[in-house]
């Protein structure tokens, strides 16, 4: 087939174009992730109760599943925009998901699909927490009696929890470097050295907690991850017992973590980098940004 040719015109516009060095190549809007869900973020969409994604919840009986004590999952109603990103959280020492159960819907209603926890036992150390974070994720791809299986991207999946959960966190973090993201929330945990970690990670800690201090726990482990992006972010006056009442810092902070790394929204790089100041709630915050 012969090539159409160029009208005389479009020859004599792209002759002046040239001579006047100012050919514009037109740029294509700028493209969108495909996992970006949601509407374009602002702080007061971060801060609010609630993400714009509708939520509906159920039950996991612990008679269900293995590897894990069963527990709750939160997912977006909206079925018209494909399969959204998971996070499995666990509860500390001695507690159950009911002490974080606010963190469930609140992420869900960003877009992502949450399962929170019950340990096997609640007297279980971080290293099985990390297990049990994995069998649950391991639940939620891969089991066939669960009904809303088909709305997770396998591909995508997190994991946080708080104190003995988050140093569950780092635990699954390091086993399995194919996770995308990892939040864990006044971690505890004796190994002090996470640098074999390739999952980015975003460390929360409390100023005033007693029974995690920032400096044995979520600083030293902080500074040991040199292979993946990170930050700290550390809340003013914080006990180790912060996120078990609503917390806009911690969510605001852990939602945009996922949306960037989880659905690689960079729409979310804003409130990373340079990300919060000090002053009011934010005692500090550290990161390693750029990010890449
Ligand atoms: C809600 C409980 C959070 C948590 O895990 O707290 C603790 C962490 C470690 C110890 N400990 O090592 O004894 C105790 C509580």
């Amino acid at each position: 087939m012969q090539p159409t040719p160029l009208s005389r015109l479009t020859k004599l516009a792209l002759a002046l174009a040239l001579t006047a060095g100012s050919v514009a190549v037109a740029s294509p809007a700028q493209a969108a992730g495909p996992y970006e869900r949601g509407p374009n973020p602002t702080n007061a969409a971060l801060t609010a109760s609630r993400g714009p994604f509708a939520t509906a919840s159920t039950s996991v009986s612990s008679f269900s599943v293995s590897g894990f004590g069963g527990g709750t999952i939160y997912y977006p109603t909206d079925t018209s925009q494909g399969a959204f990103g998971a996070v499995a959280i666990s509860p500390g020492y001695t507690a159950t998901w009911s002490s974080l159960s606010w963190l469930g819907p609140r992420l869900a209603s960003h877009g992502f699909v949450v399962i929170g926890i019950e340990t096997n036992s609640i007297y279980d150390q971080p290293a099985s927490r990390g297990n049990q974070l994995l069998a649950a994720l391991d639940y939620l791809v891969e089991d066939s009696s669960l009904t809303i299986r088909n709305r997770i991207d396998p591909n995508r999946l997190a994991v946080a929890g708080h104190s003995m959960g988050g140093g569950g966190t780092l635990e699954a973090a390091s086993d399995r470097p194919s996770l995308q993201a990892a939040v864990p929330i006044a971690p505890w945990n004796l190994d002090k050295s996470w640098s074999e970690l390739r999952v980015p990670t975003l460390i929360v800690g409390g100023e005033s907690d007693s029974i995690a201090p920032v400096s044995s726990h979520s600083e030293p482990f902080y500074n040991s991850i040199s292979l993946t992006e990170k930050s700290y972010l550390e809340l003013n006056n914080a006990s180790h017992f912060f996120p078990q009442s609503t917390n806009t810092p911690l969510a605001r902070q852990m939602v945009a973590w996922l949306k960037r790394f989880v659905d690689d929204d960079t729409r979310y790089d804003q409130f990373i980098c340079p990300g919060p100041s000090r002053g009011g709630d934010i005692e500090e915050y550290r990161n390693t940004c750029p990010l890449s």
